[in-house]
């Protein structure tokens, strides 16, 4: 069912959206080297994002979700680690009542193993197949493709076959012990000629992105806080911390800036920069 948006709380979000154009002076995103960053996703009182790794939970009430289908608009790209993918197996399109078809977002998931067995059924692969979506954009350590381009048959090969139809497909990344670093997964993005991307989740994507020294990637932070404890063995949002003088009575820990609270139905978004 198409979702809709009331014209007053899409004002009080404008000023978090990416700017239409992503080298506008006004915009405060003045890198125009890498895409704007929105950092979104919903949590429960005590920050879980998930009752357990892999069990989907919906948190979101209809006015915060029609709220992320509206930043989905705003987006040219929406990225998920692959648990998130294996686990919800989402759509990750735009379903707003007048969405733009032409101009959905692109769906970006890492995958450094390549274990997300994405296929025909997969529901992001069958929204684009309706012409309601796009088809993914999967992002995958270099060596894991080299490995299996040996193998005519391979399942990344039928996959990719099966992807580049619907004109998705993997692409190559540096990893690090099967990690990417942010960098490169934006300027990845930024050779896709994706102008914005809304990170979604799950918790590892998160918190990778919260760690310190990632925290001048982040342009802009939507979190829906829903009025449930999920209670322990969640998915928890908490960032690791990077240095080992922190936790002293001096250190001033990462805070939004330029906040704004906006009521939504049962649930509250918070929105702010980092
Ligand atoms: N409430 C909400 O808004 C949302 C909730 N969710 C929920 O979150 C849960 C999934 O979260 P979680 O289990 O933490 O998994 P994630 O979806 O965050 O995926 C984690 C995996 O993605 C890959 N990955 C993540 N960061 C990097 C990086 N920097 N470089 C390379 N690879 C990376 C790794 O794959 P590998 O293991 O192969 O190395 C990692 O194990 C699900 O239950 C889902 O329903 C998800 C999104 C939003
Ligand atoms: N905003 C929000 N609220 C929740 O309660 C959620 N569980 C999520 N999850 C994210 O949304 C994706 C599902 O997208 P589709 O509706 O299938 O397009 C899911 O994969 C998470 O990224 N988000």
């Amino acid at each position: 069912m198409a979702l809709s948006f009331p014209a007053g709380l899409a004002a009080q979000i404008a000023p978090y959206l990416p700017p239409a154009s992503s080298s506008s002076p006004s915009s405060g995103h003045e890198d125009a080297s890498r895409p704007f960053v929105t950092l979104t996703f919903a949590t429960s009182l005590d920050a879980s994002l998930a009752l357990a790794p892999g069990v989907q939970t919906h948190l979101s009430g209809p006015l915060s979700k029609a709220m992320t289908h509206h930043l989905r608009a705003h987006h040219s790209a929406i990225l998920v680690g692959v648990s998130t993918a294996v686990a919800d197996d989402p759509g990750l399109n735009c379903r707003l009542e007048g969405a733009d078809l032409a101009r959905q977002p692109l769906p970006i998931v890492l995958d450094p193993h390549a274990r997300w067995e994405v296929s025909e059924n997969s529901r992001v692969v069958q929204t684009a197949k309706n012409g309601k979506g796009r088809a993914p954009i999967i992002l995958t350590a270099r060596d894991v493709v080299a490995k299996n381009d040996i193998h005519d048959d391979s399942s990344i090969l039928q996959r990719q076959r099966l992807l580049e139809q619907y004109g998705g497909g993997y692409i190559t990344v540096p990893a690090r012990d099967g990690r990417f670093r942010w960098e490169d997964v934006l300027a990845a993005l930024q050779r896709l000629g994706v102008r914005s991307v809304m990170v979604e989740g799950g918790g590892r994507v998160i918190n990778s992105l919260l760690e310190e020294e990632q925290q001048g990637l982040v342009d802009a932070v939507v979190v829906t806080i829903a009025p449930t404890w999920l209670g322990q063995g969640g998915v928890v949002v908490s960032p690791q911390r990077t240095t080992t003088a922190t936790a002293t009575a001096g250190f001033v820990p990462p805070r939004l800036r330029d906040v704004t609270w906006v009521p939504m139905g049962e649930d509250v978004v918070v929105c702010g920069r980092l």
